[in-house]
Formats: C-alpha cells, sequence, structure tokens
C-alpha cells in the first residue's frame, strides 16, 4: 500500500470544494490508498500521470471526479510515500503542476515548493535592472554563507541582483521557497548570519554549520522535516479526522501570515497582529505562546489573556492541544486568566481582600444616590462614561489632576465650576461603593495598576487575544506585569470587533508596536458570501486603528483585501409580523440545518441582544424538543444542543450555522447604550459605531450559513443588506 502525505496546499484547496466534491476527494483517497503501488500504476480510474510539460519529473495528476484533478508528488528514492499538493478543476491543476518545482531545503531539511517559470523570468528581468546599480542587497554576505543558510544556485542568483528590500519582496512565496525567503529576508532586515543561523535553522533541528558537510536529505526524509506544511496520512482514522475536523488544522499548518509573526525570532519590543473576524488571530497568539515557551528560559512565565472566563477557558484548551503530550510540561509556566481576575488577584495579594465587582444595575443606582442633591444636567449614562472614560481612563486621582485633563473623546466641552461638581459626584460614588466593599471591574484594574507599578514584573511575556477591547487601566495593569524588553507584549485583536467603549492611546501606555505590525487578511473561518455580507454592515462607519485612539484624524483600519477561500449559500434576512411567528421560522430553520443539512445542535447558535429573548428562545425550541442550552452556563463540548446566547456572549466563538433573532429598529441600536447626540456628539458616534460591530461580531461567527430575522420594524442597522 503507498503512504499518503497530504500538503497544507492541498488541504486548503480541500476546505474551499463544495462538500459532494470534497467526499469525492476522500473517496477517491481511500481508494488510492487500498491499491499497491503497481496497481495504482496500473489503474485506470486512478490514472496516474506524468505531465509532459512539468518542469518537476516527480509531479504526476490523479483524476478525482470528472473535472477535477489531484496534483502529486511521486517518491524517486526508493520509497512509497506520495504527496498530494492539490486538488483543482481540471486546467489550474494542469497549469499548477507544470510551473512548480520540489526542492530539499540545504539547511533545514525541508521539502520546499517553488514557482520555477517566475523565477526564471525574474532572473532576467534583474539581471538588466541591477547591471546598472553599484551596490547590491546582499554584498557583505559571501555565497559560502548563504549557502550555509541554505540558499541554492537559483535562488543565491536572484539574491545576488537583488539592490533593496524591495526587489526580493516582488518574490515572496509561494514564488520563492519559504524558508529560503524568510533566511532572505532577515537578512535583509540586518540580521547577521548567526542570528539567522539560530532563530530559523537550529530550531528546525540542524546542527551542521556547513552546507558540504552536510549528508544527503532523500525526498522522504524532507517530507516527514516538514510537519509545518506537509502532515503524512497515518492509520485509517487519521484521513477521517483531517478531512473532518476543520477545528484541528490550525495546529498542522499555519499561513505564511500567521507563521511569520507566530514564530518570529525575536521582537524587539511589543509586537501587534490585527485582521478582521477569524483571521486566525487567536491561532498566531497560541502558536506564539508556543514558541515562547519552546525558546525562552526554563523559569520563563507566560500570561495569556483574553475578554471573558469562558474565552479565557477556551484559551487554555486550545493551548494544551497545541502542546500535545510532548510539550504538556510546559503549561505550567502559561497563566490563562483575564485581566480582571488578575488585578482582583494582584489586590488580593496585598490587600488580603478584593472587593466585589459591581453589577451594571448596581452601578447605575449607585449613581443615582451619587448624583441625588448635585441638580446636574446629565444622567447617570454619562456620569458612569465621564468616571470610566476620563478618570479611570486616564488614572486620574486629585480634583486638581481632573479640572487639568484634556477629556479625549468626550464631545462636550466642560468648564471648572461643572467640573468640581462632577468630581464632588464621582468622590460620593465611590465612597458609597467603598463602604459597601464594592468596586467596578475597571476601577479595580486602576487599584491593580497602581499596586503594581514599581514591584518586580510578574511574567517574561503578556500574550493579548481580543485587544480590541481592553480599557486604559486593563492595559496599565497589562504593562505593569512585563518590563519593557524584547518579546515583553504580543497582541492581537480587531478594532472592528470593539463593543465596549475604551478609548486607547497604546503609546502613550509605553506600548509601542510601531515598526512590528502585521495584518491577516485570509479569513479560515466563514464563507466569502457571509463575510461580504456582513462587512457590509460596517459600510461608510469608519474604524480607528487599534490602540490609536489619540490619532483622531487618520489612523483609519479598514477590511480592503479581507477574503475567504470558503463558498456556500447567501445569508438569508427575514422579517416577520410577531415575536410568535419569528420563533416558529427560528424553530424551522434549526431544524432544517439539524435534519435536514445534518449539522450536529452543538455546531447551531441563535443570539439575541437581550437575555429576555435568550431564554424566550430556548424555552420555544425545549418546547418544540429540539435540545437548547445556554451559552452562559459554559455546556462543555460533551453537551448535545443548540447554543443560546447574547450577542456579548458571542464574542470569540463560532459556529457552523447562526441565527441572528429580534433584530428590530427598538434594539439595534439599544438607545439606552448610546449617548444621545445633544448630550455628546463624540461618545454618541463612538456608542453608535459599537452597536454597529456588536451585529457585525454576531454575523462573523458563523461558518456556513447565517439567518437574520426581525418582528415588526426591521433594524436600519440592516439597511445596507437588505432592499
Ligand atoms: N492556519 C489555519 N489553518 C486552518 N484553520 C485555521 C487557521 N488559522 C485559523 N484557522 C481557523 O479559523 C477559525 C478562526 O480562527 P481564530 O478564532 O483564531 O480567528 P480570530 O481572528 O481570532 O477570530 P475572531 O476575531 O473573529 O474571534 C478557527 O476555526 C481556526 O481554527
Amino acid at each position: 500500500m503507498p503512504r499518503l502525505a497530504l500538503s497544507d496546499d492541498f488541504v486548503t484547496d480541500l476546505v474551499s470544494l463544495q462538500r459532494p466534491i470534497q467526499k469525492e476527494v476522500g473517496d477517491a483517497i481511500q481508494m488510492f490508498r487500498s491499491m499497491t503501488v503497481p496497481q495504482l500504476h496500473a489503474s485506470k480510474g486512478m490514472h496516474l500521470e506524468k505531465l509532459e510539460r512539468s518542469r518537476d519529473p516527480r509531479i504526476r495528476t490523479i483524476r478525482i471526479t470528472r473535472s477535477y484533478r489531484g496534483v502529486l508528488l511521486a517518491p524517486d528514492d526508493g520509497s512509497d510515500l506520495f504527496t498530494l499538493l492539490r486538488v483543482a478543476p481540471h486546467d489550474e491543476a494542469i497549469n499548477w503542476a507544470c510551473k512548480r518545482a520540489y526542492s530539499v531545503n540545504g539547511a533545514t531539511g525541508g521539502l520546499e515548493v517553488r514557482n520555477i517559470e517566475a523565477l526564471e523570468q525574474m532572473e532576467t528581468y534583474f539581471e538588466s535592472k541591477a547591471d546598472t546599480t553599484p551596490t547590491r542587497l546582499f554584498e557583505k554576505h559571501s555565497d559560502t554563507v548563504l549557502r550555509d543558510l541554505g540558499i541554492d544556485d537559483q535562488v543565491l542568483r536572484l539574491a545576488r541582483v537583488c539592490v533593496t528590500a524591495d526587489d526580493l519582496k516582488v518574490m515572496t512565496p509561494p514564488m520563492m521557497p519559504a524558508d529560503q525567503y524568510e533566511v532572505l529576508e532577515f537578512l535583509a532586515a540586518g540580521y547577521s548570519p548567526k542570528d539567522v543561523w539560530e532563530q530559523l535553522i537550529a530550531p528546525r533541528g540542524q546542527t551542521v554549520r556547513a552546507a558540504e558537510d552536510r549528508p544527503k536529505v532523500t525526498l522522504t526524509e524532507a517530507i516527514l522535516n516538514t510537519p509545518n506544511r506537509i502532515v503524512e496520512v497515518t492509520g485509517p482514522g487519521e484521513l477521517e479526522r483531517i478531512l473532518t475536523e476543520d477545528l484541528t488544522r490550525w495546529r498542522i499548518f499555519l499561513h505564511p501570515a500567521q507563521r511569520r509573526y507566530a514564530y518570529h525570532p525575536g521582537f524587539n519590543g511589543p509586537a501587534q497582529v490585527t485582521g478582521g473576524p477569524g483571521t486566525g488571530k487567536t491561532v498566531v497568539a497560541l502558536h506564539r505562546v508556543r514558541h515562547l515557551l519552546r525558546t525562552g528560559g526554563g523559569n520563563d512565565r507566560i500570561l495569556l489573556t483574553t475578554f471573558t472566563n469562558a474565552m479565557a477557558a477556551a484559551l487554555r484548551d486550545s493551548l494544551a492541544l497545541l502542546l500535545g503530550d510532548a510539550d504538556a510540561h510546559l503549561l505550567e509556566r502559561v497563566d490563562v486568566t483575564t485581566v480582571d481576575s488578575l488585578a482582583a488577584r494582584v489586590i488580593r495579594e496585598a490587600r488580603g481582600g478584593s472587593p466585589k465587582p459591581l453589577s451594571a444595575a448596581a452601578e447605575k443606582s449607585a449613581w443615582t444616590r451619587a448624583m441625588a442633591q448635585e441638580g446636574l444636567p446629565w444622567d447617570e449614562q454619562f456620569l458612569s462614561r465621564e468616571f470610566r472614560n476620563v478618570v479611570l481612563a486616564q488614572g486620574l486621582r486629585t480634583p486638581e489632576e481632573y479640572l487639568r485633563c484634556v477629556r479625549r473623546g468626550r464631545g462636550i466641552p466642560i468648564g471648572r465650576v461643572q467640573r468640581a461638581r462632577l468630581w464632588r459626584v464621582m468622590e460620593r460614588f465611590t465612597a458609597d461603593l467603598a463602604s459597601r466593599d464594592a468596586a467596578t471591574y475597571t476601577q479595580l484594574c486602576d487599584e491593580a495598576a497602581r499596586l503594581l507599578v514599581g514591584s518586580p514584573p510578574r511574567y517574561r511575556h503578556v500574550v493579548v487575544d481580543e485587544a480590541q477591547d481592553l480599557h486604559p487601566a486593563q492595559w496599565r495593569v497589562l504593562r505593569a506585569c512585563a518590563g519593557a524588553h524584547a518579546d515583553d507584549m504580543f497582541l492581537v485583536g480587531d478594532p472592528h470587533q470593539r463593543i465596549y467603549d475604551s478609548r486607547v492611546s497604546l503609546r502613550s501606555l509605553g506600548i509601542d508596536v510601531r515598526g512590528r505590525t502585521s495584518r491577516l487578511r485570509l479569513n479560515y473561518r466563514s464563507t466569502e458570501e457571509i463575510l461580504r455580507w456582513s462587512a457590509s454592515l460596517l459600510d461608510g462607519r469608519p474604524v480607528g486603528r487599534l490602540g490609536e485612539d489619540d490619532d483622531e484624524d487618520g489612523g483609519r483600519d479598514s477590511l480592503r483585501g479581507y477574503r475567504s477561500q470558503l463558498h456556500g449559500r447567501a445569508p438569508t434576512a427575514r422579517g416577520y409580523g410577531s415575536q410568535d411567528e419569528e420563533l416558529r421560522a427560528l424553530v424551522e430553520q434549526v431544524r432544517t440545518w439539524i435534519e435536514q443539512d445534518g449539522v450536529k445542535p452543538s455546531e447551531v447558535a441563535v443570539c439575541a441582544r437581550f437575555n429576555t429573548v435568550v431564554d424566550a428562545v430556548i424555552r420555544r425550541l425545549r418546547r418544540e424538543r429540539v435540545p437548547a442550552v445556554a451559552v452562559k452556563d459554559n455546556p462543555g463540548p460533551e453537551v448535545s444542543g443548540v447554543r443560546v446566547a447574547t450577542m456579548h456572549a458571542m464574542k470569540g466563538l463560532e459556529f457552523r450555522c447562526v441565527a441572528v433573532v429580534g433584530v428590530t429598529a427598538g434594539v439595534l441600536p439599544f438607545a439606552p447604550q448610546v449617548t444621545p447626540v445633544e448630550v455628546d456628539p463624540l461618545q454618541h458616534q463612538s456608542d453608535l459605531l459599537a452597536e454597529h460591530c456588536l451585529l457585525f461580531v454576531a454575523c462573523t461567527r458563523a461558518r456556513d450559513a447565517l439567518a437574520i430575522s426581525w418582528s415588526g420594524e426591521r433594524s436600519r442597522m440592516l439597511d445596507p443588506v437588505v432592499s
């Protein structure tokens, strides 16, 4: 029986295919594996074919369906290990196969691929271009040095004609072999050959420095040396697992844009990765933690934070999965927790106890009590925003500081007299809470940050997921937890998913990521149809860049280039006369997903703005004998049942099918959450944007299917997608 390995390109192709074709690919692979090698060569059904025009003599194609072909790399070293490289429509597969050449990297011993035709064209182009210029990009490195780092003949010729780093950039992988490109990229960025060796080659297990002293690596050895891009299908269940368990593919293959930051040898300070929903930011954060654990000192502690306790629990599980049994012991060096929990711990350690966190309703009552008799022209919402977004954001302690401060993000000026009165109310508010041994979460973080200043850093590295929603007080806690040094902080987030109102200037908080930022654009979660639809919900709503809220004018983020390779049905959006009708239609929709499309109930989610609707949905589904559970009850993966949650609780999650219900005019935007424009125009804009982002977050949790509904008047926020 031939052995079979799958490349990351093949798995990516497979994910983007329609389900019936995926099944045919699975069948073809089973057939392939059931034959002996001679049978395989003789099989008319498989039609294993060598291509006349192919540049690599080991490349073959096989028949998958009438119109689809698989591209294979056949062994030439006496082994029987075949590698499936692509699956694509006939002409595309042939065209791709003819231009590729596979080789073994001389330093890493891994298998690599190049677009040999395109590189040859580049050689001709650059030779004429570089002739007239006296200096060359890699002139200070000898051929021997470059060869020792794995650069081969063709890439060496190209490296020799590069004049600037931009010349190199036009040959980014998949044109140039990825590992060789990375070496040149590092050298071009000023790293010494010694650094490059230590950061890129030694971690891959190479110990022999001189290329000429290394033993020759066979094709099969090279395939097995490339676990980041190729996985061997072992055992009968393995193929099924790879083909069906989409959720674990992230452990095996990373997109080069993900890999570049996750496995970057070392950042000279804080680094940041942004990207739209589903682009694998959390995946990058997890791989970064693994990299830091594997390459760091045995006593280095790492903090991995995210926004909610449920997400922290999920991150912990995913990290354990990624580390596997071999590295399970490294988990002890990682704390996975929310910043709020960490802050409470810091306070407990310092004071022997921590105030009770306050619910939103209790906070509102406390503001009502504090402002009684003061006769201010503002309500509790205004005061709570002023306290959180100005006083706690800037860490103000005294009335003088408040009188002097620039109230960034607030849209109406407030004079000295009013500020003095506001300060009195805020003092009453804090004193009232203190007497009840209570505090808001943000107050807890503010206090923890003060306690941490001056104490030794608790962690060597801090890795932050969902960075877009952290408040400046939370950032101060994190900044104080890690001393300022190389690789101190690694942040991932998406400003389009900011659903809590936190204006942050990271630079002013001592977290300067300039020159160390990267953006992910490929969505791995949702179909292109769901993405386009959801992205248009934010049309015409400018979104600021992550952590650059001091940059009032420029600094816009965008979803440009954001794409998916998956395809499926367009989302649906339907209105109903009453909530009863809407819920009846919801039950039908959920049944169709489960019974006709074969989706497990736990892979279906329903979400609504408020808990009351969440409860009504759960009751209705159960009444109709569809199992349903509330996400807030933290059902484990073993618990069956449709997941039902508020839109806020959908943050960070994903499901195959998602229904968003109750998208009516009175609910989105929800007036009590949006400061009236006449009270504060800037705050109004910012609150409104958070409402739009909330709907965007809810919709982008869907992988295959999305259904939106409302009863009565539909939300105007759906205008861009519903005519
Ligand atoms: N390299 C990869 N290969 C395969 N699947 C991937 C890869 N990277 C991410 N994924 C999958 O894409 C989905 C989204 O990943 P992840 O949750 O990390 O994205 P995100 O950018 O953090 O999303 P969001 O911001 O919307 O919460 C997950 O199912 C993840 O397993």
